[in-house]
């Protein structure tokens, strides 16, 4: 998809009438490594090919407006209720970001009315509407330190219109969304919505996930406070494998569609022998396959370490027909149920060794939900304030339809629409996934190469 200029511009509500509360600290700022001044603009790509690759001149060459105060803004801040809502799976930092909205809004924007939603979008339904949280700094002063969201999440879907009869009732004229891209998605509809019906109200999407399965930012919040704490599970599942006769380690994380959350904390730990994850499919069996190479580790070393993507091999779940096993359906989000890949794994890995001799240890930890719920760490505390403080920009100087993300470490504005234009995966060919083979040594591909692709010579060890 070639993205051009006016595909990266985000909507404005109107004329900024008001002096900012920051007007005049912004009066002498100029654009420099470190700052993006008003007017300026953050490019979408950064290399000169990709950039000469339009073949335009700089100022139309596709860019991000930046993020940040303005000296002048939208609303009125007297005038203005806020409402912010938590959506979809659990993430570090969903508390930091609630608690930077209300700062900001309460401390700098003067803001009085902030109301968190409760328990996802379900908290805009017209049984729900009412049952909101007052939110000010005294209220949010420590949550930070807690993982989960104090408001509550859900999955499943919501009437657009009645969620906007919500606001209206309320009296909501900036809305803040804090979710992955089913949230993404139901900010862009809830935005169409309120556009259809002429209303005044800004919606701004903080993108969420622990997956980091969306477009558009460097990296989503929380995704490095849980690949860090996932790195503890690898380690431990790598003493037990270390010790034991024929130990086989497996631990398996998340990440439905994108294998980042393993890829990244098997790089962490640096201790894995196979790195498994949905955007690279594999074979069991066969030379070349998969068992061959665990029998190989485990006969080389005494023992093998195995990270896998809940995501991962769930082609093989419906070869080998195990109904028990296969994902079944969606969640309430529309979201496919996965089959579970770790127990396939366990018990196929533990027949072949036994197979050939080399009776098994097994060791399998599913951490999952004790990665997800965790607190945010240092760097994402941070990060995630951050996006805070330019999503309120981003509302009272009347933009919306837009999520505030980090872009090449820039905080940008992104249309709410490339929010869900695509998911950021793994790039098989890229450089995360070269480092990863690079790590562990483990071949390119398990088993024979898929048509469409080139076989590479096997691993790099
Ligand atoms: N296709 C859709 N159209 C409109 N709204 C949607 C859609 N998908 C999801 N939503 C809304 O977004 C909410 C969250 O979506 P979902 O449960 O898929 O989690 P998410 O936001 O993608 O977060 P995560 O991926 O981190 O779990 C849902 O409760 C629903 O209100
Ligand atoms: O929160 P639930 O319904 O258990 O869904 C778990 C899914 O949510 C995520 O945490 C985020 O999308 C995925 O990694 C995981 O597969
Ligand atoms: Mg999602």
């Amino acid at each position: 998809m070639t993205l051009h200029l006016d595909d990266l511009r985000t909507r404005r509500l109107g004329a900024c009438r008001y002096d900012s509360p920051f007007s005049e600290v912004l009066s002498t700022k100029q654009t420099s490594p470190h700052y993006v001044a008003e007017g300026d603009r953050v490019l979408l790509e950064d290399t000169v090919s990709m950039l000469a690759g339009h073949g335009l001149p700089s100022g139309q060459v596709p860019s991000f407006e930046a993020a940040g105060p303005r000296r002048r803004i939208y609303f009125d801040p007297a005038n203005v209720t806020a409402g912010i809502v938590t959506c979809g799976g659990l993430c570090p930092g969903l508390n930091n970001v609630i608690r930077g909205l209300v700062q900001e809004l309460a401390v700098h924007y003067k803001v009085k009315g902030i109301l968190g939603f409760r328990n996802g979008l379900q908290g805009l339904t017209a049984e729900h509407r009412n049952d909101t949280i007052e939110l000010t700094p005294e209220r949010v002063r420590d949550i930070h330190n807690a993982g989960g969201t104090i408001l509550g999440s859900s999955r499943g879907g919501q009437d657009a219109d009645e969620m906007v009869d919500s606001l209206v009732l309320r009296g909501i004229n900036v809305m803040f969304v804090i979710g992955g891209d089913g949230g993404m998605r139901a900010a862009t509809f809830l935005s169409e919505a309120i556009r259809a019906r002429g209303l005044d109200i800004a919606v701004i999407g903080v993108p969420k996930t622990i997956d980091n399965d969306l477009p558009f930012t460097d990296q989503s919040f929380g995704f490095q406070s849980a690949f860090a704490r996932a790195t503890d599970f690898i380690s431990a599942v790598s003493v037990e494998a270390a010790a034991s006769p024929n130990g086989v380690g497996i631990v398996k994380l998340m990440g439905r569609h994108s294998g980042f959350i393993a890829a990244y904390a098997a790089l962490a730990a640096n201790s894995s022998d196979i790195v498994l994850i949905p955007e690279v499919p594999f074979k069991l069996g066969g030379a070349d396959g998969l068992l061959a190479h665990v029998e190989q580790r485990v006969r080389a070393k005494g023992f093998v370490v195995i990270v896998l993507a809940e995501g991962a091999g769930q082609d093989l779940l419906e070869e080998s027909g195990l109904p028990q096993q296969n994902g079944r359906g969606t969640d309430a989000s529309g979201n496919v149920k996965l089959g579970n890949i770790g127990e396939l794994l366990k018990e196929r890995i533990a027949a072949h060794l036994s197979a050939v001799g080399l009776a098994p240890t097994m060791r399998y930890i599913d951490p999952s939900y004790a990665v997800r719920s965790i607190a945010a760490n240092a760097y994402d505390s941070v990060y995630c304030l951050r996006l805070a403080h330019a999503a309120v920009h981003a509302a009272m100087a009347g933009c919306t339809e837009a999520a505030v993300a980090r872009w090449r470490r820039r905080f940008v504005h992104v249309p709410l629409p490339l929010m869900t234009s695509r998911r950021n995966q793994v790039d098989p060919d890229g450089d995360l996934w070269m480092s990863v083979l690079e790590t562990t040594c483990q071949p390119a591909e398990f088993g024979p190469s898929a048509p469409d692709r080139v076989r590479v010579r096997s691993g790099f060890c």
